[in-house]
């Protein structure tokens, strides 16, 4: 799948009379294969982007493409469908389940899309050994550390095969040897062809992907092509 964000502004309401704008006339352009990540201090306005991307959230002006569909045109159901078959996401909060094991929760979103749980059991089994989760398969979200669940996440949003990966902070609060482990996976993950999108502070990522754009107040301001 192709994105392209053309000329995105969002502005949030802040009282009746003042806005703030958290994204002024971005362009973005994401092709097949495509690594980038999106480096900018807190508040530079990365999670309002990626969301816009992923159509959660309705930019103020601008148009958003998949393919050659438009966000704003398509119907809600047409994006939730979409979105839940060719994308991936690695949410800022892990939001499993409280309930569910470990396992449970990664393999969830096979249910979501309608994918049979045993077409996928080796996928499965091979995706945790390579993410080397699978002795924690059994326990329960609460009993992980915060790599572990970080791998748990990058799983569940692999479990259906997505063509693109959307990451918002994945080494936020990981020690050294954690962060590592999760540059050095998604850079496999890209060479074997998935698309990553990642929305960091950490400028780490910079040596790992093939694009970086910077971002600040809510503005493009660089963009380094790495190889
Ligand atoms: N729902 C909202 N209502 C009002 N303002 C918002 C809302 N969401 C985000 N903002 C504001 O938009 C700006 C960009 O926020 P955003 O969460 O996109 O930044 P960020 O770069 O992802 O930050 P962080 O790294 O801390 O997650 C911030 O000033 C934030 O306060």
């Amino acid at each position: 799948m192709q994105i392209r964000l053309i000329n995105i502004t969002k502005e949030y309401k802040v009282t009746e009379d003042k806005k703030l704008t958290s994204l002024k006339r971005v362009n973005l352009d994401i092709n097949e294969g495509d690594y980038i990540s999106l480096v900018g201090p807190s508040g530079s306005g990365k999670t309002t982007l990626l969301h816009t991307t992923l159509g959660l959230l309705r930019p103020s002006e601008g148009e958003v493409f998949w393919n050659k569909v438009s966000l704003s045109l398509a119907t809600d159901t047409t994006v939730c469908a979409l979105r839940r078959r060719f994308f991936g996401i690695v949410f800022q909060e892990s939001q499993f389940i409280d309930d569910l094991s470990v396992g449970d929760n990664i393999l969830l979103p096979l249910l979501i899309n309608g994918i049979s749980v045993r077409a996928k059991k080796e996928y499965f089994r091979t995706l945790c050994e390579k993410l080397k989760i699978s002795h924690l398969l059994h326990l329960y979200p609460y009993q992980l550390s915060g790599g572990e669940r970080k791998k748990a996440s990058i799983a569940r949003a692999l479990i259906h095969s997505p063509e693109i990966l959307v990451a918002d902070e994945p080494t936020a609060n990981l020690d050294e040897k954690s962060a590592q482990e999760i540059y050095h996976i998604f850079q496999n993950l890209n060479q074997l062809g998935l698309t990553i999108l990642v929305a960091t502070h950490d400028i780490r990522f910079r040596e790992y992907c093939r694009e970086s754009y910077s971002i600040q107040n809510g503005e493009i301001t660089g963009f380094t092509h790495f190889r």
